[in-house]
C-alpha cells in the first residue's frame, strides 16, 4: 500500500499543494496547527479561510495531530519561514527522527539568524532529506488547475525524482535542478523586491519605473545569490526571474499588496497586523540586507525596503536616496 504525503501547513499554498497531490489519487494528510480549524476544513471539505472555493479531493484528510507524519512517505513543508525552525524540530520528533524526504516550500530567511530554510532544516531535522520547491505559482492558480511551472531542486537526484514523480501533473510541471540554494534565494529575494514594486505602484509611478525595479532588482538578486555559490541559470529560471516577474506584476501577490499599501501611505506594522495571510518579504528584508552587507554585496533596493518596513526611513526618503545614488556603469 502506498504511504500518504504529509503537507505541513494549511495556509493557501499548503492547501493548494495538498489538493494537487490528492488530485492524482494519492492519499494526502494536510496538517493545520489549530484543531478547530482542522476540523472545520475537514467538515466543509474546503479551506474557507485560506483557499475559498476549492473543493478538497476525497483522498485528502485534515488533521492537527503532528504524529500522523509517522505514516507518511514524505513531507511538503509549507509553514511560514519565521515559524519553520520550531515546527521542523517538532515534526522531527513526531516522525521518530525519520530520514524522510522533506521539500521546503516556504520562501524566506529566518530573521533571528539570517539562515535560509535549508540550513534551518539541517539544524532542526538533520536526518531529513531536503529539497526546495520554488517558482512562479500562486496557490489559487495551482488549485484551479491552471498551467504552472516550478523548480524542484535538490543536490540528491533520488530526492528530485521522488518529488517529480509525486508532483507532476498535466497542468503542474516541475523542472529539476541541482541548485537548491539558488532556488531558495530566488524565492526569498523576490518577495522583498515585490514589496518595492508594490510601493512604486502605490505611489502611482508608471510602468517604466516598474520595469527598472524588476531589472535592477534582478541584478541585486543575482549578485547576492552568485556570491553565495548559486548558479546563474537558476536565477534566470523559474525560481528567480520567473517568480520575480510574477510577483512584481500582480496585485494577487501579498508582498506586492503590502508594498502598494506602503506606497499609499499606510504604516507597515499596522498593515501587517491586520492581515490573515503572510507577506514573507517583510520579515526577510532585514536578514537579507544584513547577510548581503556581511559578504560585501550591494543591494540598494532591498536596503530601502528593509528601512521602510523597520520604520527607519519614509517611502519618499528611500525613493530620493535611490534616484540620487552616484551614477555608475550598469551591471
Ligand atoms: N500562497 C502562495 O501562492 C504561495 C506561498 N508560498 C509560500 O508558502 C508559505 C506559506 O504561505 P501561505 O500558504 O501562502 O500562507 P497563508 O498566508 O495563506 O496563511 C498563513 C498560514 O500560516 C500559518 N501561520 C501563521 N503564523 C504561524 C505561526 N507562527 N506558526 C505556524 N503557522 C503559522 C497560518 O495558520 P492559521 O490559519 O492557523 O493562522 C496559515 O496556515 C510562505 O513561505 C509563502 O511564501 C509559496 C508559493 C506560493
Ligand atoms: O510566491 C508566490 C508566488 O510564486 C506568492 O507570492 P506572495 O507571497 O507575494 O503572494
Amino acid at each position: 500500500m502506498t504511504k500518504p504525503i504529509f503537507v505541513a501547513g494549511a495556509g493557501s499554498w499548503g492547501t493548494a499543494l495538498a489538493v494537487l497531490v490528492a488530485g492524482t489519487g494519492r492519499d494526502v494528510i494536510l496538517w493545520a496547527r489549530d484543531p478547530e480549524k482542522a476540523g472545520a476544513i475537514n467538515a466543509a471539505r474546503e479551506n474557507r479561510r485560506h483557499l475559498p472555493g476549492v473543493k478538497l479531493p476525497e483522498t485528502l484528510s485534515v488533521t492537527s495531530d503532528m504524529d500522523k507524519i509517522r505514516k507518511a512517505e514524505g513531507c511538503l513543508f509549507v509553514v511560514p519561514a519565521q515559524a519553520a525552525r520550531e515546527h521542523l524540530e517538532a515534526f522531527r520528533e513526531a516522525s521518530g527522527r525519520a530520514a524522510m524526504p522533506v521539500a521546503l516550500c516556504c520562501k524566506g530567511l529566518e530573521r533571528a539568524t539570517m539562515a535560509p530554510m535549508h540550513r534551518v532544516l539541517e539544524e532542526a531535522w538533520p536526518e531529513a532529506k531536503g529539497s526546495v520547491l520554488s517558482g512562479p505559482s500562486f496557490a489559487s492558480d495551482v488549485a484551479k488547475g491552471l498551467p504552472t511551472a516550478v523548480t524542484l531542486a535538490s543536490r540528491d537526484e533520488s530526492q528530485r525524482n521522488f518529488w517529480l514523480d509525486r508532483l507532476a501533473t498535466s497542468t503542474f510541471r516541475p523542472y529539476a535542478s541541482d541548485d537548491p540554494l539558488g532556488a531558495e534565494i530566488g524565492g526569498a529575494v523576490k518577495n522583498v523586491l515585490a514589496i518595492a514594486c508594490g510601493i512604486s505602484a502605490g505611489k502611482g509611478f508608471g510602468e517604466s519605473a516598474k520595469a527598472a525595479l524588476i531589472a535592477r532588482g534582478f541584478v541585486e538578486m543575482s549578485r547576492f545569490a552568485l556570491a553565495l555559490g548559486a548558479k546563474q541559470e537558476t536565477l534566470s529560471g523559474l525560481a528567480g526571474l520567473g517568480d520575480l516577474v510574477l510577483t512584481c506584476n500582480s496585485s494577487q501577490s501579498r508582498n506586492f499588496s503590502l508594498g502598494y499599501a506602503l506606497g499609499q501611505g499606510e504604516e507597515a506594522q499596522s498593515y501587517l497586523a491586520a492581515q490573515k495571510s503572510v507577506a514573507e518579504g517583510a520579515a526577510t528584508a532585514r536578514p537579507l540586507v544584513l547577510w548581503a552587507r556581511k559578504i560585501g554585496v550591494e543591494m540598494p533596493i532591498s536596503e530601502g525596503v528593509a528601512a521602510i518596513i523597520d520604520g527607519e526611513a519614509s517611502v519618499d526618503e528611500v525613493i530620493d536616496a535611490l534616484m540620487t545614488r552616484p551614477l555608475k556603469a550598469e551591471g
